[in-house]
């Protein structure tokens, strides 16, 4: 299966919320996106709503409803009793759990799978239960030990935080490294039958070092860098640029 890529609408979100007006607008943005191939949506509602607003959910799963039924909703977030609530009233076909503290400025590690197992367990059961796909932010060092605790909590998925890699774009040999820790998480992943995610602070530039290393990756799921291309050349210019990398990536994967 091709790597699907999910747009994240948080930082179109943000620049609408500069005014109190309704442009950009998420939902159109999000919708072109969709229409340019996009495989679906992804927003991580905060706390603070300082992007993504809670009352953007219900319109973009009607979007995905109405027009693109085959396209996925991802929503992002720590499990708070009101963020379970509101991915409930959503029913995204995926969740996204991230162990982010309120005034975090974004998300920067992943669970401590071990330490916090008895809590995610009961968080992936009450959505699984609802018939939503569960996936963990994993930290790139999770290795062996992190995975199997991971796959003790009945995720489906876990999502390779992808942030340490995106910074090594001036130094080819931190993000080798950086690639080496996320190739050695994600093999752990597949051998215990996991699903393997990936995302934060991907460009077009990286995408290719990540997938050549991971894949039979599910899913990518990338806002910012995607956002400031769709500055240059628009959102659809955007989205096709990540697609004809990801195509690129699957050629070369196929051809190796
Ligand atoms: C979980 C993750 O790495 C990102 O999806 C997250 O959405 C970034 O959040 P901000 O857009 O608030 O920085
Ligand atoms: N899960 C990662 C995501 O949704 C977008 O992250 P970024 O591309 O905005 O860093």
């Amino acid at each position: 299966m091709p790597t699907h890529l999910s747009v994240n609408l948080n930082a179109v979100a943000l620049l609408r919320n500069r005014r109190d007006l309704p442009w950009p607008s998420v939902t159109h943005l999000g919708r072109i996106a969709l229409q340019a191939g996009a495989h679906g949506l992804t927003v991580h509602p905060r706390p603070d709503e300082r992007h993504v607003r809670f009352s953007d959910l219900p319109q973009i799963r009607a979007l995905i409803d109405d027009w693109f039924p085959d396209a996925e909703f991802n929503i992002e977030g720590y499990p708070s009793e009101a963020f379970l609530d509101l991915v409930e009233a959503n029913a995204p076909e995926q969740v996204t759990l991230v162990p982010d503290d309120p005034n975090q400025a974004t998300s920067d590690h992943g669970w401590d799978f071990a330490g916090q197992g008895n809590f995610l367990r009961d968080c992936v059961q009450r959505l699984k239960g609802r018939g939503m796909r569960v996936s963990l932010f994993c930290d790139p060092d999770a290795g062996e030990e992190g995975i199997a605790a991971a796959l003790a909590t009945g995720t489906d998925r876990v999502e390779l935080y992808t942030g340490p890699y995106g910074a090594c774009h001036d130094s080819a040999a931190e993000a080798a490294a950086q690639v080496d820790l996320l190739r050695r998480t994600a093999d752990a992943a597949r051998a215990a039958g996991l699903g393997v995610n990936a995302g934060h602070d991907l460009t077009v530039a990286n995408l290719p070092g990540l997938v050549a290393a991971v894949p039979d990756l599910a899913e990518v799921s990338i806002g910012h860098g995607l956002t400031a291309d769709a500055l240059e050349f628009g959102m659809e210019g955007a989205v096709k640029r990540f697609l004809l990398a990801l195509d690129r990536c699957q050629v070369a994967a196929d051809s190796a």
